[in-house]
């Protein structure tokens, strides 16, 4: 089967929105909208090969890119890899510079245009931050108190953890954290049965994402426009997680932490290889912070989650 490697990008203008094209009716996956880019020529960089179909398609000039994400699909009639960069930094007005069809877009409208099948994990990766908090154990003052200062640092997706905490105090804490802050930043909450407030999403442990692949075909708990994440610790629990459809994943821990002393950390060059054969937007956790984000974009994933790393930053 022939081989690609094709180089995209998610741009984003001043604010934030993102461009997407129509793909002639003629071509390949014709008619469904794309994210710009084109297929990498020989002894191109990656790089270049991207500034060159986006001065060619869009007439824009690239000033400004970094790793989003990399993955594989095999069409019927082709084997294609997917290199897509985020362009945040453009010279020009972009325009359909070979006539196609160009629209600006939020990252909210983004899931309700068709794309071809190998876009989805592509589409969330693109309304996904690159900082992933994690809440510590702590008094739930001290919680929401973090939370207000970490989404006015910027932070706009947040797991709230409290080990902690039984199960009443935490669905307490829970609903007083998406009553204050739910509009503010997307909440991925734990527990046994999805969460009941629609506005948060459900992070599952690794051992709920084995028990839900246990019995075949495993099918995905929550509604397609909610967040469903997994926690991950190998290259088989990544592939569960795409098996049954999660949004993203966490795979850990990169680094050794104080939180999980006792577990082996994976190192960069492992974790670069298992982000190499997956298709999901992938944080890296465990002894992360927001210096390692250029290493994390750089080694396939989508940038970092953390708990002390990210909490009470300046
Ligand atoms: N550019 C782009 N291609 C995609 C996306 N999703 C996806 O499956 N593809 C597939 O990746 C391949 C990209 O090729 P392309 O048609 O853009 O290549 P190109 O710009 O070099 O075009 P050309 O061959 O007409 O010169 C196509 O088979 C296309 O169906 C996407 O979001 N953007
Ligand atoms: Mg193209």
């Amino acid at each position: 089967m022939r081989r690609i490697h094709v180089m995209a990008a998610v741009i984003r203008d001043a604010e934030r929105r993102i461009l997407i094209a129509k793909r002639p009716d003629d071509a390949h996956q014709g008619g469904l909208w794309e994210f710009p880019g084109g297929k990498l020529e020989p002894g191109e960089s990656r790089l270049e090969a991207l500034q060159r179909e986006l001065h060619e398609e869009l007439g824009i000039t690239v000033q400004q890119a970094r790793p989003l994400i990399d993955l594989q699909h095999n069409y019927p009639d082709k084997h294609i890899r997917l290199d897509v960069w985020e362009v945040s930094e453009f010279t020009g007005t972009a325009h359909g510079a070979e006539g196609q069809p160009v629209r600006w877009v939020t990252e909210h409208q983004l899931p309700s245009y068709a794309f071809p099948a190998a876009n989805q994990p592509i589409v969330a990766a693109a309304r996904l931050p690159q900082r992933y908090l994690i809440t510590p154990d702590c008094a739930a003052t001290e919680v929401l108190q973090g939370i207000e200062h970490a989404i006015d640092a910027g932070i706009s997706l947040i797991q709230l953890r409290q080990t902690q905490l039984d199960i009443q105090d935490y669905e307490a804490l829970c609903e007083q954290v998406l009553q204050r802050y739910g509009a503010r930043a997307t909440f991925m909450l734990k527990g046994d049965q999805p969460p009941a407030d629609r506005r948060a999403g459900w992070h599952l442990t690794s051992r709920q994402l084995r028990a839900m692949c246990e019995q075949p075909p495993p099918t995905r708990p929550l509604p397609a426009e909610r967040w469903l994440s997994a926690s991950c610790h190998d290259a088989e629990e990544l592939q569960m997680a795409e098996r049954l459809g999660v949004d993203f994943a966490v795979l850990s821990p990169l680094l050794p932490t104080a939180s999980h002393p006792e577990a082996s950390p994976l190192g960069w060059e492992q974790a670069h290889a298992m982000l190499n054969n997956c298709r999901l937007p992938v944080y890296l956790l465990g002894g992360l912070t927001g210096d390692d984000l250029a290493a994390a974009h750089n080694a396939g994933a989508q940038g970092i989650a953390a708990i002390r790393g990210l909490w009470n930053q300046p």
